[in-house]
């Protein structure tokens, strides 16, 4: 351990060279909460158990051992990848995470109750909670939902989506926090449509029917999704970029940014700065997209470096609302859990451990040369070192020591449920 303070103080004394003060470097990290998605634990399966099959242009692949059966199982999942990421966070459920004993009940009638087990979960953990109604993996889903041309379906949805912000509310409300309850839709079109503007004439009439219940701000807060495409659904969103962008303009109802909801090489990273002069808040999913939208675990990548310095940057570490989206099952799901959120929290120290004002300085003085060679050296810079201690006074294990404690639970825990 005497190697880990060791090296750190050698890393202040790297860091100093650009004035970067360590100490408000992780007091500034350890206060960001990053939203958890809990689906990439069970492959978006929920716990509703009525046999219907993720749907709405999403897939998930992969056939790992382990996978949670009932709410308690994922909820000690979810424990166990917590215990290896450092700092305070918010685990994001979805409504198909309702907990109804076996009862059915559509989800149109769905109540706060439902989420009691969670809520006091979350209390006993000291997590935040984030909620979102599910518009997908269910029958009245499958031929569009709030942009639905079938009254009867929209309503459904509708009704489905305003017992999910009264819940949000309430988790709210019982977490003395504020819940982000995120609207996705997957309405769409597999071949060229004949009509683009009614359903989005549709889906904004269902949005002002739904936002139009006004809940407690200090307890919820609505984000909107956009997507470009989904499959069987390549040729046309009605939720689309355009759609959101203007429909969020002017109201408290904020966006959400998708990192694989765009073109390949169309990034979220220089969409921020945009959203944020318009808007005090953003949403996201940091996600990551190979080749077309298929959520793979979050990688320290230069895409989500930029992410990062672009949350750090423009000073919006309390403006951006940073959630993960990904899920796949060809690994170690709670692995996949702790391999994304650390990488999440690495990118952002990274961000943090810049010389951004002087940066800033040498990009207006023109010096270009002297921007870009910093930017380079800084890539060398004993960056681990302070993760490490980050690590270490955040009590979790440093570097991959975590790997052996998840093999652990797998021999012990995933393979003896069947
Ligand atoms: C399960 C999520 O809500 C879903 O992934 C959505 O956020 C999305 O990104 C769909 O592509
Ligand atoms: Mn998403």
């Amino acid at each position: 351990m005497n190697n880990v303070l060791q090296r750190y103080e050698e890393a202040k004394v790297c860091y100093s060279k650009y004035n970067i003060d360590l100490e408000s470097c992780l007091k500034k990290l350890k206060k960001i909460r990053i939203s958890i998605n809990c689906w990439q634990g069970d492959d978006i399966r929920g716990f509703e158990n009525n046999g219907n099959n993720l749907s709405g242009g999403i897939d998930v692949t992969g056939n790992y051992p382990g996978v949670p059966r009932n709410p308690e199982e994922l909820r000690s999942d979810l424990e166990v990848a917590l215990k290896q990421i450092p700092g305070n966070h918010k685990i994001n459920l979805h409504a198909i995470y309702a907990e109804s004993n076996g009862e059915k009940i559509e989800r149109n009638k769905i109540v706060p109750e439902l989420f009691d087990n969670w809520i006091n979960w979350a209390k006993s953990n000291n997590l935040g909670l984030d909620f979102n109604p599910t518009l997908f993996s269910h029958p009245l889903a499958d031929n569009g939902t709030l942009s639905s041309i079938d009254n009867s379906i929209r309503d459904f949805w509708i009704e489905h989506c305003i017992s999910c912000r009264k819940i949000g509310e309430y988790i709210g409300k019982k977490l003395n926090d504020q819940c982000l309850t995120n609207i996705w839709i997957p309405d769409g079109s597999k071949d060229i449509p004949a009509d683009r503007l009614g359903p989005r004439k549709r889906l904004k009439k269902s949005l002002d029917e739904i936002f139009s219940i006004n809940l407690n701000p200090k307890y919820i807060i609505d984000s909107v999704e956009s997507k470009l495409f989904g499959i069987g659904l390549e040729s046309y969103t009605v939720g689309s970029h355009e759609f959101y962008m203007n429909y969020t303009n002017g109201k408290s109802v904020l966006y959400l940014l998708d990192a694989g909801h765009f073109h390949p090489t169309e990034y979220i990273s220089d969409k921020i700065s945009s959203m944020l002069l318009f808007k005090d808040k953003l949403a996201l999913h940091v996600s990551r997209p190979v080749r077309w939208d298929s959520d793979h675990v979050i990688i320290l990548n230069d895409e989500l470096n930029e992410i990062s310095k672009e949350i750090v940057r423009n000073n919006a570490i309390d403006k951006v609302l940073i959630g993960l989206d990904f899920f796949d099952a060809s690994i170690n799901r709670v692995a996949a859990l702790v391999i994304g959120t650390r990488n999440m929290l690495k990118s952002l120290l990274l961000a943090l451990l810049m010389p951004n004002d002087y940066l800033v300085e040498l990009e207006e003085k023109k010096d270009f040369t002297s921007r870009l060679a910093i930017m380079e050296e800084l890539k060398t810079f004993p960056f681990g070192d302070v993760w490490n201690y980050y690590c270490h006074i955040s009590n979790v294990p440093l570097e991959s020591e975590w790997l052996n404690i998840i093999k652990k639970y797998e021999e012990d825990v995933f393979l003896k449920r069947k």
